[in-house]
């Protein structure tokens, strides 16, 4: 689908991926809402955004993991900027430590997300359809031992957006799903000083730190994600993909699909 003039969220825009995500798309033309939790960075980002791109952009202070949050920045951004077709379900962390928060933010909170999305987004409901983009991550296609808890969420992530895909309202809604899974990335999430927090033990902590330190272990840009998410959303083409974001080449990945449905 063409980006020019289409109306956008994006969670967890603020700051990282997101806000690389945001400017990739207010560049190609796209009125976007960034909806975070983090007020702070949120008004800042925004103010830096309006400077380059106009009133495009608006925030929205929004917790993904509260209903009314989210369904309040979907109603803002369809006041301030008519329909929404495009959502990108980017908010997430990682803590080993404190696993049922990400177990609420990266799996409950993007499939509440898409739910909602449907409500405003769907042919069925009155929307005029679109796509919804998921950042999932690496961590979604292969295990990863040192962050068990993120690897599980990620992977129900990637099964969720395959299994929306194949819906039987797939043809109602008008929407496609697709997930970006990048490996590490230079954002806030995967710097050392948040990896000693959310990882609690001292073993797997000594050996994700030196695995981040070897010659193969590779960081990406944020702005290296946002292409991939923009192919994502150009290309009608797709739905139920996982574009995994190496370094200077993206892969798709599928499962195999058994035959038992
Ligand atoms: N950094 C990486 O290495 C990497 C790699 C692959 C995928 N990802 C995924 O990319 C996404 C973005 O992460 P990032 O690396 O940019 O991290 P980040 O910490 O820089 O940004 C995450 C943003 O999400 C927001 N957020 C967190 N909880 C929220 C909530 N409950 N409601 C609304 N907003 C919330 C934060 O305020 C922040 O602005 C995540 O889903 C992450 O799992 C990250
Ligand atoms: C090796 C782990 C690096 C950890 C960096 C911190 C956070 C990263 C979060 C990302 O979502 C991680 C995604 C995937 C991990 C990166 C590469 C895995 C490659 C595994 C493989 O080669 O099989």
């Amino acid at each position: 689908m063409k980006i020019e003039g289409s109306v956008v969220i994006v969670t967890g825009g603020a700051q990282g991926i997101g806000k690389a995500i945001s400017k990739s798309l207010l560049t190609l033309g796209a009125k976007v809402c960034i909806a975070d939790v983090n007020n702070v960075e949120g008004d800042k980002t925004v103010k830096e955004l309006v400077d380059a791109y106009g009133n495009s952009v608006i925030f929205q202070q929004c917790d993904v993991t509260k209903d009314d949050d989210v369904r309040n920045a979907f109603k803002a951004t369809t006041d301030t900027f008519g329909d929404v077709t495009i959502t990108v379900n980017n908010a997430g962390i990682l803590d080993e430590i404190n696993f049922s928060r990400t177990i609420a933010v990266d799996l409950e909170a993007q499939i509440r997300c898409t739910m909602i999305a449907l409500e405003f987004m769907g042919r069925n409901n009155g929307g005029k359809g679109g796509t919804i983009v998921f950042n999932a991550s690496a961590a979604g296609i292969v295990p990863i031992g040192v962050m068990p808890v993120y690897a599980a969420v990620k992977h129900g992530l990637v099964g969720f957006v395959r299994s929306m895909a194949i819906s039987p309202r797939i043809e109602d809604w008008g929407v496609r799903f697709n997930a970006v899974c990048p490996i590490s990335v230079d954002t806030n999430l995967s710097r050392e000083e948040n990896l000693r927090k959310v990882v609690g033990d001292p073993v797997v902590l000594d050996q994700l730190l030196k695995g981040m330190k070897t010659a193969h272990s590779v960081i990406l840009k944020p702005s290296d994600v946002a292409e991939s998410v923009v192919k994502l959303i150009e290309d009608d083409s797709l739905n139920g993909k996982s574009l995994v974001v190496l370094e200077g080449k993206t892969i798709f990945v599928d499962p195999p699909v058994l035959d038992l449905q």
